[in-house]
Order: C-alpha cells, then structure tokens, then sequence
C-alpha cells in the first residue's frame, strides 16, 4: 500500500486515529519481511515471582527504524522494553525464559557484560531524570565513565550529542550552568543527548513524552524523527496518537501476551485481530 493510499484510507477507515505520521517517507512501503533484524525474541516468557508478565514473545525489531509498543496499562509493554537492556535484572525475583539475540549473541547468556550491553542499548524513561550537574557534565558522563577526560574529545561529544538532541541552540550559552534549571521538555531531551553521547545502537523510550507539555512532547516526537536514521528506536507509549505518528511499526500488547505487530499504518488502518481493533477504537484500555 502506498503512502498516498494509507492517508486516503486514513480518512475513511482510521478508527479516529491520525495516521498521516511524520515518520514515513512517501510512496515508502514498510514491511517487517525486508527489514535487517535489529533484536530477535524467541519464545520469551517473564515472572516476576510466581507471576507471569509475558507469554511466549516472538518478534523482531527492524533496526534504525522506529517501533511503538502500544497496549492497556499492565499489559506488559514496559516489562518486555526493559528486558533488551536486561533492567529487569534489577528487579528480584524477576526470571527469563526464551531468548533476546543481538548481534548473534543472546543476551542473557551468563558470559554478558551487562554494562556494555547497556551502553549499547541506552533508556530514557518517563520521567526527565538529568543529574545535578552542569548540563555539560550530564552529557560527558558516560564517556567520563569510559575513561575518557580529553576536553576536545569530550567537547566534540557534547555538542555533537546535544546538537543531535536539537537543544545545543538553547543550552550552548550556559553548557556550565546546572542542568536542573532547565524546562521539563529540555531536561528530556538532554537526558537523550546524555543517553546517545556514548553511541548506543539502540534506544528505548519508555513513555518519553508522558510528563510533558505538548510542546515539549512535539518536540521529543520531531527529535525520534531526526535520530531514527542513526538508531534503532523502540517507544513505549499510552498515546495511540503518538504511536501512529512516530512509529514504521505497531506492537500490540494485551495481558502479557503480544497479539499483532506490524507496519504501523497498517496495523491502525486495517488490524488483523480483533482484540487490536477494540482497542484501537477504544472498547476498552
Ligand atoms: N517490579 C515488578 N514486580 C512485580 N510485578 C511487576 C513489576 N513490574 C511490573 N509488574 C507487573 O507486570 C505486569 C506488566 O507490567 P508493565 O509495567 O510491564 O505493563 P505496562 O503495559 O508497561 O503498563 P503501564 O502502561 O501501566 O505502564 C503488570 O501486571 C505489573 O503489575
């Protein structure tokens, strides 16, 4: 289906749902069949405890675009975002069944470093969490923590990095002043400045925009846009909205178990399960 016929289509049959995304490239088809596999779930399940989150997860997340996880509250969608760092980790009692590959490599083989593998795959949650630190050092953290204190260095990777966050035109005045002084939108995108300055591969936003303004939110959106080229994005969002706009493909999520995923127009337009399309057209969440 061409672009041209998705928006068509969008205004007859899109459930209420603007699926004229910013994120999509004209007369562009997307399909999962001829993306480059980014992550590969395999027969994933999770406990927390005796508890069962999620249930036998099969999908893979094309690499440098943009994935939404969409689905009603506790249906596991920020469960299984966590699990392609390994933050459920942290969690006790937390246990994985199945198997996460990247690169070839299951993550939660024994031999993983962890900390690595969360440098390559870098979190950005709901809420702005910058340090209490200059914004320039928020920034040059993670490289710090790598061993590197060059100043060009570590100069060239602040400003590639905010600029990348497109917040280096507010901040390059007061790089040294602190962070926690700026807006709730600008500590985001400095908190994903911070986030790509170490050259992840992929990014997870877990409901990114939540605590923000619209505008803020806007901007965080327009921001997904620009870095996609460069990272593989996977969004956690409430906002159906936000999915069909920044999102190439949908998952849905329904009581632990993933029912539908796919090219997100499609998935808004024309839902394969009937559980997607009473969500979608909101019979229940
Ligand atoms: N740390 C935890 N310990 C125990 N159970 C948890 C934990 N985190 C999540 N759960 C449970 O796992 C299930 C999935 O939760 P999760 O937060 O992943 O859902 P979600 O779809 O992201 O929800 P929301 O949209 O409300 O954030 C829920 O039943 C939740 O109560």
């Amino acid at each position: 289906m061409k672009n041209t016929d998705a928006k068509t289509k969008s205004d007859s049959k899109s459930h209420g749902i603007d699926i004229s995304a910013m994120n999509r490239g004209a007369g562009q088809e997307l399909s999962l069949d001829n993306e480059t596999t980014c992550i590969d779930v395999r027969n994933m399940n999770l406990f927390y405890g005796e508890k069962q989150a999620l249930f036998d997860v099969n999908m893979t997340i094309p690499k440098q675009r943009v994935t939404a996880f969409i689905g009603p509250s506790g249906c596991g969608k920020s469960t299984l975002l966590r699990s392609f760092n390994r933050m459920n980790d942290l969690v006790d009692g937390c246990s994985i069944t199945g198997e996460i590959n990247m690169e070839g490599q299951n993550i939660y083989q024994k031999n993983v470093d962890v900390a690595e593998l969360r440098r390559k795959v870098g979190m950005v949650f709901q809420k702005p969490n910058p340090f209490p630190k200059s914004i320039y050092e928020n920034v040059a953290y993670g490289l710090r923590i790598q061993g590197i204190n060059n100043k060009r260095v570590l100069d060239e990777a602040v400003e590639w990095s905010l600029r990348s966050a497109a917040l280096w035109d507010e901040v390059k005045d007061r790089l040294h002043e602190s962070a926690l002084g700026m807006s709730g939108g600008q500590q985001q995108r400095l908190v994903i400045a911070r986030t790509i300055a170490v050259k992840p591969e992929v990014l997870l936003l877990d409901e990114p925009a939540s605590a923000l303004d619209p505008i803020s939110t806007l901007k965080i959106e327009e921001l997904i846009y620009e870095l996609k080229d460069r990272f593989t994005i996977v969004i956690v969002t409430h906002n159906m909205q936000q999915a069909a706009r920044v999102s190439d493909y949908t998952a849905f999520m329904y009581m632990g178990n993933l029912i539908e995923f796919g090219n997100t127009d499609m998935l808004f337009t024309n839902p394969k399960e009937k559980k997607t399309e009473d969500y979608i057209t909101g019979r229940y969440g």
